[in-house]
């Protein structure tokens, strides 16, 4: 879908209000804090902002945020599990507001964490980067995982296959549909007024599928090693891209 300036200036406002609640959020990651604790807070940012969290009840997901901790790769389930020094976690914001839906997620090392989380969560960020890059009026969806997939290679990471950037506007998902590895299917131009996300999960190590758990949602690892990802949600303009869910560089110590 094409948006007119004015769609356009919604999803610049819900993407600011969603980048501040993924910070909030954020900042509240530490040891000893559970998941169900990140959620509360993110929930009040978001009621805080006149906003409502797209996940809490979409596809019957109990929650208003997903936290993906280590080796779980996407949707996991705020609950009363405490994170603990080393632990990795994704943080996972959508708001709804005016009509429109913002999407980003971010991740966040609990305390110290080791070479390979540093790794990992870097070389994400960087095949974010990089796919970002590339997106302008004339781009192919499909060259996306053409830039994503040898960066996580290089890395010694894999690339997740079955779950894909999206459209997003009035809908929390529409097409295109984004995928994140190379030598796809997509179809599809970028053309100025599209708004959609790229949120690449990468795996350490070279075993891209998942197991999805019981509870419907959760997502993990085949090798229980870790996982990341990063998201944000991109407007495609007359002379490039916007990053409508920009916020600060990532900084690991
Ligand atoms: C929890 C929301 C949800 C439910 C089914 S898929 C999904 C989801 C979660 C995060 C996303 O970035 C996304 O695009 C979809
Ligand atoms: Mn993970
Ligand atoms: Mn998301
Ligand atoms: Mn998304």
């Amino acid at each position: 879908q094409i948006l007119n300036q004015e769609q356009q200036d919604k999803m610049r406002v819900v993407c600011k209000l969603a980048r501040e609640v993924l910070d909030i959020t954020g900042a509240a990651v530490k040891p000893g804090v559970t998941t169900d604790e990140l959620d509360a807070i993110c929930h009040q940012a978001i009621i805080d902002r006149n906003a409502y969290p797209s996940p809490l009840n979409y596809r019957e997901f109990p929650k208003s945020v997903c936290t993906s901790i280590n080796e779980v790769i996407c949707h996991g389930i705020p609950d009363q599990r405490k994170l603990v020094e080393g632990d990795i976690v994704n943080i996972d914001v959508t708001l709804y507001h005016d009509g429109v839906h913002g999407d980003l997620n971010a991740m966040y090392p609990v305390g110290k964490i080791d070479d390979d989380s540093k790794k990992l969560i870097r070389c994400t960020r960087e095949a974010l980067d990089a796919a970002i890059k590339i997106c302008k009026p004339g781009a192919l969806f499909r060259d996306i995982g053409k830039v994503i997939e040898p960066i996580a290679k290089a890395n010694g990471c894999s690339v997740v296959r079955t779950y894909c950037g999206h459209g997003i506007n009035e809908l929390f998902h529409c097409a295109p549909n984004v995928p994140h590895y190379a030598r796809n299917k997509a179809t599809g131009v970028m053309k100025p007024g599209m708004t959609f996300t790229i949120e690449p999960m990468i795996n350490l190590g070279s075993h891209w599928e998942e197991i999805h758990w019981p509870d419907n949602w959760t997502a993990t690892t085949t090798d229980g090693r870790r996982s990341a990802q990063f998201e944000e949600t991109l407007l495609i303009t007359d002379d490039g891209v916007e990053i409508l869910t920009a916020g600060a560089p990532l900084q690991l110590d």
